[in-house]
């Protein structure tokens, strides 16, 4: 079995402030720091990791920026296909980590939209009956739902984190197995229930602190948050789906409640770290996490 990610490719850019500016002001940061990110780019990283083959497909200017990016990318055990596209600026997130613990996040999206429906049609070639598709809500509507048109054609199973939200995510849930939000998405969204109603076969709500619960029709399983010093939560959510897909995956199993509680120790291991993608486990820990119970 194999995953393909389609989806953003970003660097993060991070500055730590005691709080956020109020519009208007100018403030203080404390430090700038660089990390691999963007949805895409943190679920495929986090997936390889864990051992499951994972592609990841995503598009970068053609600038010193998306050169970054493929050298990082370099690094990790993923199968990283970024298409250097001429007259686009390499996307961005700007983060700003207050010292509350929260963060906001800012992200371009002149790559990500402007990959084709056919970059998501070809780049599914090499999909297989069974293999996952992963996707999140960066790329446009045209792309997204060709993709998870394609992979359905192939019968491969399709799981959408709708972040950030956009308005035609709403189209694109009978073609989605498996969709993961977090509270806000879930509530915006008008609940789990609304979105197995529209043919989602399963829904993963993370709570942050206070875990997460995989809910089917008639069944729903609640697993705690695992308890962490919160140092920055950039990127918790993308660890926890990848890390959750992976482990069921791994062991040709559906989504359980062992899945969870792995996506739930690699997601703390993040919020305990500050950055996005270096904060993840690395190869090491993502194996010794899904090793246990
Ligand atoms: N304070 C915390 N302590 C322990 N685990 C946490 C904490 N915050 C988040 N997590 C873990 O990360 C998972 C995802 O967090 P959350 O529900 O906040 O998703 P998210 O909003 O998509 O995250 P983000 O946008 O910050 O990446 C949670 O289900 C939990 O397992």
């Amino acid at each position: 079995m194999k995953a393909f990610v389609i989806g953003n490719a970003a660097l993060d850019e991070t500055v730590s402030v005691d709080d956020f500016p109020r519009p208007g002001a100018s403030i203080f940061g404390q430090a700038l720091s660089q990390d691999l990110g963007g949805k895409g780019v943190n679920q495929a990283v986090a997936m390889a990791r864990t051992g499951l083959a994972c592609h990841l497909i995503a598009a970068v200017g053609q600038d010193a920026r998306g050169r970054e990016i493929a050298a990082r990318l370099a690094a990790e055990p993923v199968m990283a296909q970024l298409i250097a596209l001429p007259g686009v600026a390499t996307d961005n997130s700007i983060i700003l980590m207050a010292g509350h613990g929260e963060n906001a996040v800012i992200t371009t999206r002149a790559a990500a939209g402007a990959m084709t429906p056919d970059h998501a049609i070809v780049a599914l070639e090499k999909a297989a009956p069974g293999d996952l598709l992963v996707l999140q809500g960066n790329l446009g509507a045209a792309t997204t739902g060709a993709a998870l048109r394609a992979a359905r054609a192939r019968g491969m199973r399709t799981a959408l984190n709708p972040s950030p939200m956009q308005d035609y995510v709403a189209e694109l849930w009978p073609l989605v197995d498996c969709a993961f939000v977090n509270e806000d998405e879930a509530a915006m969204l008008g609940g789990d229930a609304a979105l197995l109603a529209q043919g989602v076969a399963e829904v993963v709500l993370t709570l942050g602190a206070r875990g997460a619960a995989l809910v089917r029709p008639g069944a729903r399983i609640d697993a705690p948050a695992s308890p962490c010093v919160v140092v920055d939560t950039t990127g918790a959510g993308d660890c926890f789906m990848a890390v959750a897909l992976a482990s069921a995956a791994l062991r040709g199993a559906p989504l359980d409640a062992r899945a969870l509680r792995h996506a739930a120790i690699a997601a703390a291991w993040t919020v305990g770290r500050a950055g996005t993608v270096s904060a993840f486990p690395d190869t090491g820990a993502m194996r010794a996490i899904l090793a246990g119970d």
